[in-house]
């Protein structure tokens, strides 16, 4: 089944044209690797498909919801409750603790589960942060944080905006397979943006975007 499906999007920024006839589709258990040039409009897509940002035209459909029958709050909840997403700048809260920040998409879902927010700071190895606060990180520490919030939730739909690029290849290993794993297990899937060859090939199947649309890679 098909978590994800987009159909013939195109995106502009007033005059500038920066993708059309973009179509796609994720299923269960994968994960794809979105290549591209910087500036081709791979951040500008993932928004897209999270509902974030609005295509010009194409239909998105997210976890068997059409986004575009969908208001902001409807969308929202969509997000919250089926979609995890590593932003390229973190966007971590910086008035709550590494630990709360893991917490957050829960608590967004009305749920309280310590025991999933440790679990997870163990598997992206920062345990031992649990209460620093994100100014007190390193960029790689921070970029953790980040990929455990996202997964925390178990989301249908990963979607990682460049995840291992402040990481060391032994940390960078460990993502990717963190995010291997959470993505089979819950029969989620996962589109991550990379730069990297090790995390291109560690993905099922790679996709180049450019300006006339997505190609296999
Ligand atoms: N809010 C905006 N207003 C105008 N132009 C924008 C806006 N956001 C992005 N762009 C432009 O759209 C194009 C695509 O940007 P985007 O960030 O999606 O590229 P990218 O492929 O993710 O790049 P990188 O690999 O460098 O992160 C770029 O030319 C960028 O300058």
């Amino acid at each position: 089944m098909s978590l994800l499906s987009a159909h013939r999007l195109r995106k502009s920024y007033g005059e500038v044209a920066v993708f059309s006839e973009v179509s796609l589709s994720l299923a269960a258990g994968e994960i794809v690797a979105l290549l591209g040039e910087s500036g081709s409009g791979k951040s500008t897509l993932l928004n897209c498909l999270a509902g974030l940002d609005t295509p010009d035209a194409g239909q998105i459909v997210l976890d068997g919801h059409a986004l575009e029958g969908l208001d902001d709050d409807a969308r929202a909840a969509l997000r919250r409750r089926a979609l995890g997403f590593v932003f390229q700048a973190f966007h971590l809260l910086p008035h709550l603790s590494v630990a709360d920040n893991v917490a957050l998409p829960l608590r967004l879902l009305g749920q309280r589960d310590d025991a999933r927010v440790q679990h997870m700071l163990q598997a992206v190895r920062l345990d031992g942060l649990a209460q620093r606060m994100p100014r007190q990180l390193s960029g790689g520490q921070l970029q953790r944080v980040a990929i455990a919030r996202a997964l925390v939730h178990r989301p249908r739909l990963v979607l990682a905006d460049e995840p291992t690029g402040n990481l060391d290849p032994r940390h960078a290993g460990e993502v990717l397979d963190l995010l291997r794993t959470c993505t089979r297990k819950a029969g989620a899937a996962c589109l991550l943006v990379t730069h990297s060859e090790a995390a291109a090939q560690a993905a099922d199947r790679r996709l180049r975007l450019d300006a006339d649309g997505l190609h296999d890679a």
